[in-house]
């Protein structure tokens, strides 16, 4: 049995989008803003500076910086976890032992990227963010993205750590997530990363999801969430598939972030563009596009709160 409260972790988990000023510098006010709008709408919790919070584009103070915004905004209500990865373990280790400083509830990380790297090297990594701090860690498996294929066995390895809690699975393979979930054991989380398999990866063993494009329908896997654990597939199903095809449009903008936050914006949270080489939403019809997904979207939360 891990010491640690699993419960804080399962639900439904934002990866929060990155806050910039017109300047492009982190905006502290914004990331308060929008953490205060998710707290609100009653989120499990925030998932920060991962891949929709683009760390990997922002430096070791500018990530502390976004950190520390969200525990003074929403650290007493959510379940706070700090995605910590980076291509260099020092940093990784730097970046943990400021999440312990400032409260988080847990620290997670991708392998180091750039280099192709043994899994023993990977192990190493992880293990050094592992030691640094008393906070649980969380395995985020994303291969499309590092390169790095997790095996079983090492999953397995790493999982008989008190301290390793769980993996958030971003590949899309949801019999590799039940196939880690028995790896893992009972009492070892399985978070589920592909937000258009939420469902899926639910009825296969995850206990909850990480996802970005709960950030501008959070509402929506909440209801999906609500109709599964209610018993009601069908409807689970139902809403899953009208997510899905919101989700087909996002991924149709020249990049995914530019459009949620395009979408954010029009609801009055300006979180700035996304970094580059992610790309923003720029052309008008772009944006006439934009304005009609959110007018869509903001249907569907009506629906499924009334
Ligand atoms: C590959 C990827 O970025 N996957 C996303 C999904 O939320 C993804 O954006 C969504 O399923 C749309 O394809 C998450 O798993 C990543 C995530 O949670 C994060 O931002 O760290």
């Amino acid at each position: 049995m891990k010491t640690y409260d699993l419960d804080a972790f399962r639900g439904i988990i934002i990866a929060l989008y990155s806050s910039y000023d017109e300047h492009g510098e982190i905006n502290t006010k914004a990331v308060r803003e929008i953490a205060r709008h998710y707290a609100n709408v009653g989120v499990k919790g925030l998932y920060v500076g991962g891949s929709s919070g683009e760390g990997m584009l922002q430096s070791v103070e500018e990530r502390k910086l976004v950190l520390a915004a969200v525990m003074a905004e929403v650290g007493d209500e959510l379940t706070i976890i700090a995605h910590v990865g980076a291509p260099a373990t020092r940093d990784s280790v730097e970046l943990a032992k400021h999440a312990a400083e400032v409260g988080a509830h847990a620290v997670s990380a991708v392998p180091a990227i750039y280099y192709r790297l043994s899994p023993q090297s990977v192990e190493s990594h992880w293990q050094a963010i592992i030691d640094s701090t008393s906070l649980p860690f969380i395995i985020y498996h994303i291969p499309q993205t590092t390169g790095f294929h997790l095996s079983k066995q090492l999953l397995t390895k790493m999982a008989a750590q008190d301290k390793v809690i769980g993996v958030k699975i971003s590949a899309e393979s949801t019999f590799e997530l039940q196939q880690f979930k028995a790896a893992g054991g009972r009492d070892f989380l399985v978070l589920n990363g592909p937000d258009e398999q939420y469902l899926a990866g639910r009825s296969i063993g995850a206990d909850g999801g990480i996802g970005g494009t709960y950030g501008v329908m959070p509402e929506l896997f909440l209801k999906i969430e609500r109709c599964y654990v209610q018993g009601d597939l069908a409807e689970a199903q139902r809403w899953q598939f009208i997510v899905n095809e919101l989700i087909v449009e996002l991924l149709s903008f020249p990049s995914l972030y530019g459009a949620c936050k395009a979408i954010l914006k029009l609801r009055g949270f300006d979180l700035g563009e996304p970094r580059m080489p992610l790309l923003p939403v720029v052309t008008e019809a772009d944006h006439a596009r934009i304005e009609q997904l959110n007018a869509r979207i903001l249907s569907y939360i009506e629906q499924a709160n009334a």
